[in-house]
């Protein structure tokens, strides 16, 4: 059983919700959603029968004939209008993130798969984390270990820097933290995913991974030390690989995992391959979390034409890896 969270209301987070548990109401995994019983019920059209638990307990039992729905901790500030956030439902957004935490850090559930949130509307409200990822390393007291994996088929992609600007994320690089994410994400590889020795592509940080110094120092003075680090502890790795290419189809047969220095590095591929597939996954963490790879999408909420196909993929990953913890 996997805690669902409700995400922002106005995204398509609702819909997505609805089709997947039709798709997965009887093969699983099963899940909760952390919403308004009420509210999800007025939406369900037809898709889905919505049914109101006080337990976990309660929405296994239910999970293959409803949708079981657990109420958050603190209400919903006014009825969500599909592609029209309103920063007043900050408070339920946020609290259903924490109280899937709870039930996953309690042991309640195997646990937590996050429905988008628009970060800037979290924002307005004084959310003070940029993200699921680092409000979730607060939540179970992880901040500095987190690491955000995004996994499709074609590909798998690790972010260095994650919610900062580019110029932030040149400044913050460091050997430290490259060895630190590529160590965890070697572990999680293993752990979770089955691959006994993963092989790790570091991506260089300038064009042509700095030519040698002509095109930019980072990558000899920041990633190639941490790259010898790896080696040096048995990891089996290459680079800095020139960004350009890396993702090549050739490439990408050579590697499990591309390590990247930036956000957009990591994500343009990932999703331009990947997107209807690809599954956000936190790493270094004491809980499971995955997500779908799209943000809220506003511009199409309510419309019944987004794709489900992430939210599932990304409630399956979440399932896959607890079975994979469990017998670890
Ligand atoms: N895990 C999370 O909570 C994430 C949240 N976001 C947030 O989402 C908000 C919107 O971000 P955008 O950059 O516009 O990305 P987005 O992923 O919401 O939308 C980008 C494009 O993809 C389409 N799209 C997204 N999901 C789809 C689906 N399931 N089916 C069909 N089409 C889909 C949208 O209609 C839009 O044209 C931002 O506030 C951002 O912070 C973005 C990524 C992840
Ligand atoms: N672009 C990925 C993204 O924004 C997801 O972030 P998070 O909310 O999972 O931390």
């Amino acid at each position: 059983m996997l805690a669902l969270t409700m995400g922002d209301p106005a995204g398509v987070g609702p819909e997505i919700t609805l089709w997947a548990w039709h798709a997965l109401r009887r093969s699983g995994p099963s899940f909760v959603l952390l919403a308004d019983p009420d509210w999800i019920a007025s939406i369900a059209h037809g898709v889905a029968t919505i049914r109101p638990v006080a337990s976990i307990a309660e929405a296994r039992a239910v999970f293959h004939e409803a949708l079981p729905v657990m109420a958050v901790s603190a209400p919903l500030g006014s009825t969500p209008v599909p592609g029209h956030p309103d920063p007043g439902n900050a408070g339920a957004i946020t609290a259903s993130i924490a109280d899937a935490v709870r039930l996953a850090m309690a042991g309640d559930v195997d646990g937590v798969v996050t429905n988008p949130i628009a970060k800037a509307v979290l924002k307005q409200a004084g959310f003070p984390y940029p993200g699921h990822t680092e409000y979730l390393a607060a939540l179970t007291d992880a901040s500095g270990r987190e690491v955000m994996m995004l996994a499709g088929p074609s590909l798998r992609v690790v972010p260095v820097t994650i919610h900062v600007s580019l110029r932030e994320a040149i400044e913050r690089l460091s050997t430290d933290e490259i060895v630190r994410v590529s160590l965890t994400t070697v572990a999680s590889l293993s752990r979770d995913f089955g691959i006994a020795r993963p092989r790790l592509a570091v991506a260089g940080l300038n064009p042509h991974a700095g030519e040698d110094g002509h095109m930019g120092a980072e990558d000899i003075d920041i990633i190639r030390p941490a790259i010898e680090r790896l080696r040096g502890q048995g990891i089996d790795v290459v680079g800095p690989m020139p960004p350009d290419t890396m993702f090549t189809a050739p490439a990408r047969a050579r590697y499990d995992v591309a390590v990247c220095m930036y956000h957009d590095q990591a994500l343009i591929p990932l999703k331009t391959l990947d997107m209807a597939q690809g599954v956000n996954v936190t790493l270094g963490l004491d809980l499971v979390r995955t997500s779908p790879d799209h943000g809220t999408a506003f511009d199409i909420a309510g419309q019944g034409v987004a794709d489900p196909a992430s939210l599932i993929a990304a409630l399956r990953l979440a399932g896959s890896i607890a079975e994979h913890r469990k017998t670890a």
